[in-house]
């Protein structure tokens, strides 16, 4: 396995990385992985499990190999609106780069808009695309923050996080009912207060 210099779309700065594998390479690490538990991957049940994980896993990291330009693909729209936008109750499903497992929960992500607006569609895209990548929950609540401000160019953008972190619940200091909340306010979100209270007023709301 070389190491090389991989820019990770999205990111600010290329990163050094490693180049992706195959999904049939991968597998081979996750057969040798099972074989490290104890199990047998030859047995019936686990046949196929070692390409399905490894399948599932460059799914759920696909998020450092897209762009936002390709993910936003032109979908901004002049608007000479200067009102609040904010799309709600986003599912997040990341995986937290400590332990590789699951983090659960919802993003809430608002904009100013000064010019143009954003496709509706494009907001969760982002989201999608932060998530599907090792995190912990601050940074990807900042870079989704980031991201939506680089690409509307708004007057502000505000991004509230709440979830739930498996490696916290199934294992460690097993607490099941604690949640992580996290925000990121940018531009008038962060200068003007009354643009931060409309956003977590209009959060707190159940519709
Ligand atoms: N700030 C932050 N911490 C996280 C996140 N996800 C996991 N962690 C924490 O990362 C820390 C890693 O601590 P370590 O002591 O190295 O790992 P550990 O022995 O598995 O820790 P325990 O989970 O306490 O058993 C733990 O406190 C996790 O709760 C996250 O998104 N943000
Ligand atoms: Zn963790």
């Amino acid at each position: 396995m070389t190491k090389t210099v991989t820019k990770i779309a999205g990111g600010k700065e290329p990163v050094e990385a490693h180049e992706p594998m195959s999904a049939d390479e991968l597998a081979e690490h996750y057969r040798l992985m099972l074989e490290g538990l104890g199990e047998d991957p030859g047995r019936e049940g686990l046949q196929g499990t070692p390409l399905r994980a490894a399948k599932a896993m460059q799914y759920l990291t696909s998020g450092y190999h897209q762009s936002l330009e390709e993910l936003v693909n032109g979908a901004l729209f002049a608007s000479d609106s200067d009102e609040m936008v904010l799309v709600k109750d986003i599912e997040l499903y990341s995986l937290c780069e400590h332990h590789l497992l699951p983090i659960i929960g919802k993003c809430h992500v608002a904009y100013i808009p000064d010019g143009k607006v954003i496709g509706l569609s494009k907001i969760a895209r982002i989201v999608d695309m932060f998530a599907r990548r090792l995190q912990i929950q601050e940074s990807l609540t900042r870079e989704i923050a980031q991201a939506v401000m680089d690409v509307t160019g708004a007057r502000g953008v505000g991004v509230v996080a709440e979830a739930r972190h498996m490696c916290m619940m199934m294992r460690g200091v097993e607490k099941q009912n604690s949640a992580m909340l996290t925000s990121v306010m940018l531009g008038n979100f962060r200068d003007d207060a009354r643009t931060r209270s409309e956003f977590l007023e209009l959060i707190r709301r159940s519709h």
